[in-house]
């Protein structure tokens, strides 16, 4: 369920008046996501998405979403496009929320991806980031690896509530990342939720990325990790490694790794893991079953962390370092 504040047909119609986009024909909500408020809007112009930004969003951070958003657009990226009012405005505020405007995307997210897909989806991440590469805006990751411990004990010790012994397994990652992350590796503005949901495909082909809401600057090749992660492993639980050799490759074959960030991946793809399955342990254990938040099983996150730590070289994931570094797989 996202739609978690109510819009009124004469406050759209009013909204609607500072744009170009025709009058209003209908609008409704859209119950996929998880952070804000999204509506299907139909004008006699076309049609648009609404989005009205929730309180998990700082509005201080809009300027850097929507203008990313316009930039990586203007670099050919397939990605929303804000709409600007008369006055040249991409944020307005509707209901009492920050709200934009932006154009549709077609296309649907893949339930079940393919290697291909998967392919894909390492090619967009690493034209992102190349794209992103003279973005001027900047923002701090606010989930970022000095960020885990206190959002782990914001979890006030009842991580064992969800498995036994998960606060001890906890403690120890935390150590080991505050003690030996690379913080030294290439940086960029990352995506950093590059989930199936925020991927659109269309006739099989790749047609657009949505969602840059935790967008920032990071390391380029921990947001490989995230979308390694987010694509890569089967229901069960089980990494597929064919779908990790596509992704990588992919992802390689637009900006070749160098090879510390080649040889930290095990360590990258531990972290992503720690910072999706911490997020989603805090949902579970904090935000009241009735509320609108979608809360995700943090366990998905925790298999997946205990095979990345498991994993002993990079090549694990599927392509050895010549391939990768060189840009050649
Ligand atoms: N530009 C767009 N074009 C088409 N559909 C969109 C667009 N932006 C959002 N959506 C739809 O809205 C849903 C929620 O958007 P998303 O940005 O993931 O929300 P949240 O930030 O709340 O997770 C998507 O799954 C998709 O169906
Ligand atoms: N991808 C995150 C949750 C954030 O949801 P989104 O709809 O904003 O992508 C997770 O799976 O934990």
């Amino acid at each position: 369920m996202a739609v978690y504040t109510d819009v009124t047909e004469p406050q759209l119609a009013e909204f609607l008046d500072r744009y170009d986009l025709g009058s209003l024909s209908s609008y409704k909500g859209i119950a996929e996501g998880v952070e804000n408020s999204n509506f299907l809007l139909r004008t006699t112009g076309g049609t648009y998405i609404l989005t009205l930004y929730e309180k998990r969003v700082n509005r201080g951070d809009l300027p850097f979403f929507v203008g990313l958003m316009e930039h990586l657009a203007g670099r050919g990226l397939s990605c929303p496009l804000p709409v600007h009012d008369r006055d040249g405005n991409a944020l307005g505020e509707l209901s009492g929320r920050p709200a934009a405007i932006f154009t549709f995307l077609d296309g649907m997210w893949t339930r079940r991806p393919s290697p291909e897909h998967c392919r894909a989806v390492g090619v967009a991440l690493a034209r992102m980031h190349e794209s992103a590469r003279d973005f001027p805006l900047t923002r701090p990751n606010g989930l970022a690896p000095p960020d885990w411990r206190p959002l782990y004990e914001s979890c006030a010790g009842r991580a064992d509530e969800v498995e036994p012994g998960l606060s001890a397994e906890i403690e120890a990652e935390l150590a080991d990342f505050e003690a030996n992350w690379p913080g030294h590796l290439p940086k960029g503005v990352i995506h950093a939720d590059l989930f199936p949901d925020n991927v659109f495909f269309l006739a099989g082909e790749l047609s657009g990325l949505i969602d840059f809401y935790f967008a920032c600057n990071d390391l380029l090749a921990y947001d490989l990790a995230i979308t390694l992660s987010a694509w890569c492993f089967e229901q069960d639980g089980s990494y597929n490694v064919t779908k990790g050799r596509a992704l990588i490759a992919g992802y390689a074959s637009v900006r070749p790794l160098d090879e510390a960030e080649y040889e930290n991946l095990p360590m990258l793809c531990r972290g992503a893991a720690m910072r999706f399955m911490l997020t989603r342990l805090y949902d579970w254990l904090n935000v009241p079953d009735d509320s609108f938040v979608t809360k995700k099983d943090p366990r998905e996150y925790l298999k997946k962390l205990r095979f990345h730590r498991g994993v002993r070289e990079a090549s694990e994931y599927g392509l050895e370092k010549a391939a990768v570094t060189k840009g050649m797989a």
